[in-house]
């Protein structure tokens, strides 16, 4: 693997990438079967990694973003880390980039999180944004990821898959309209209420970009793909079924009339009640389960709903706090959820993503747990 993380080092030829090495995601997440579960885990990439916080320091959140160097550089950390452990990179980004290619300022607060300094207050704001008439294009915005995928493609050099993503239309408004993280979301669900015909117009314009935007990842070597539904749980069945799943089907829809043997995954969290109509009434591959589901109970439920109609892998779902445990309790708790998938159709990870308190060598004795009770599952 070759460290890009010079301006000069950068290779955006997208005709001819290294052979991949490591196929065992994609096999899992097309659901055939395989030799064990693979392994990744969502914000691999992050804080809790002493390399990626040297690098943070010299460089804003954004930045890092937007130099296909860098982003390259740290989304290759993790895999260089834990070498052999990992089954797939996910691409260094945010899921902000999209309301920032739409027109809005997004700024990383430093012990805070996201911060949009004018978020959308009232319908009237959706001027503001940005559209196709004034001559915006979304590969022309997000230009900068695709190039940050092309250039990661070949610094992993084949070693495993890399995944792109997208945040989901509803968490995207969320963001939007509260101007950042909340805990009731009440701005933003007021808006369900007091202006559905407005909250479905923004929704529907950010699906559009995000499923555009995935097509262009993939294009630009993205080898699978997951959109992140991360505030699912903040709407009830009906209000899920209303405001967020008509829009995660459309993405899927849309990109796999594109590119239909590109695996892609859902991660709605907390919306575990949805499961059923996330198998049935969408194309995704793979759905993605948080922490506060059974994994059998998952399992045997997509299985009653799709009645062998289509194959359904799950994704999950250690609860990323059981990393704060000891060696001997977190390999317990992965064996447990491993056997709890059962024997086929799984990718392991956790139900969300890391943290910046989480030990590194603590999760390297998940990775290993995993390989171990999976190939011990399948023997
Ligand atoms: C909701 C959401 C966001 N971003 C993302 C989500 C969906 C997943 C989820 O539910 O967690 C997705 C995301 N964010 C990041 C990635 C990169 C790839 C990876 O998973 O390794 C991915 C896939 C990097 C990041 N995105 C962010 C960081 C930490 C910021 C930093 O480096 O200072 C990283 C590594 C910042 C971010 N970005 C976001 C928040 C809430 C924060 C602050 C969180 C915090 O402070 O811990 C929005």
């Amino acid at each position: 693997m070759t460290s890009a993380n010079r301006d000069h080092d950068v290779n955006f030829d997208t005709a001819s990438f290294p052979p991949l090495t490591n196929d065992l995601y994609l096999r899992t997440a097309r659901g055939e079967p395989t030799e064990r579960a693979p392994v990744w885990c969502m914000r691999q990439a992050g804080r809790y990694l002493p390399e990626f916080r040297a690098i943070r320091v010299e460089n804003e959140f954004f930045k890092v973003c937007r130099s296909p160097a860098l982003a390259t550089e740290v989304t290759v950390q993790p895999i260089r880390r834990y070498t052999g452990l990992l089954d797939a990179a996910i691409i260094f980004s945010d899921i902000l980039v999209i309301p920032q290619a739409m027109g809005l300022d997004v700024q990383m607060v430093p012990g805070k999180g996201p911060h949009l300094p004018e978020p959308l207050r009232s319908p009237d704001d959706l001027s503001r944004l940005t559209d196709k008439q004034s001559g915006y294009s979304v590969d022309r915005e997000l230009d900068y990821v695709y190039k940050a995928i092309t250039n990661t493609r070949h610094a992993l050099n084949g070693e495993v898959p890399l995944l792109g993503f997208v945040g989901a239309p509803w968490t995207l408004m969320a963001y939007m309209v509260e101007g950042g993280g909340s805990k009731t979301f009440a701005l933003a669900k007021s808006w369900l209420f007091k202006h559905p015909e407005a909250s479905h117009e923004l929704l529907s314009r950010i699906a559009d970009v995000a499923a555009e935007f995935l097509v262009g990842q993939i294009r630009a070597g993205a080898q699978a793909v997951q959109v992140f539904e991360s505030w699912a749980g903040e709407l009830g069945p009906q209000d899920f079924a209303t405001f967020s799943l008509p829009y995660l089907a459309r993405i899927a829809t849309r990109v796999k009339a594109t590119y239909p043997d590109v695996p892609m995954t859902v991660f709605a969290k907390g919306a575990h009640y949805a499961l059923e109509q996330l198998a049935k009434d969408t194309l995704y591959d793979v759905i993605s389960l948080d922490w506060t589901i059974d994994p059998a109970v998952a399992r045997s439920r997509v299985d009653a709903a799709v009645q062998g109609r289509r194959k359904v892998v799950l994704q999950g779902n250690l609860d990323p706090t059981v990393l704060f445990g000891d060696e001997q309790t977190i390999r317990e708790r992965t064996r447990e959820m491993c056997r709890a998938f059962g024997p086929a159709s799984h990718i392991a990870n956790l139900g969300h993503g890391m943290m910046p308190s989480h030990d590194p060598e603590l999760l390297r004795v998940f990775l290993e747990s995993v390989h171990e009770a999976s190939s011990a599952l399948r023997k």
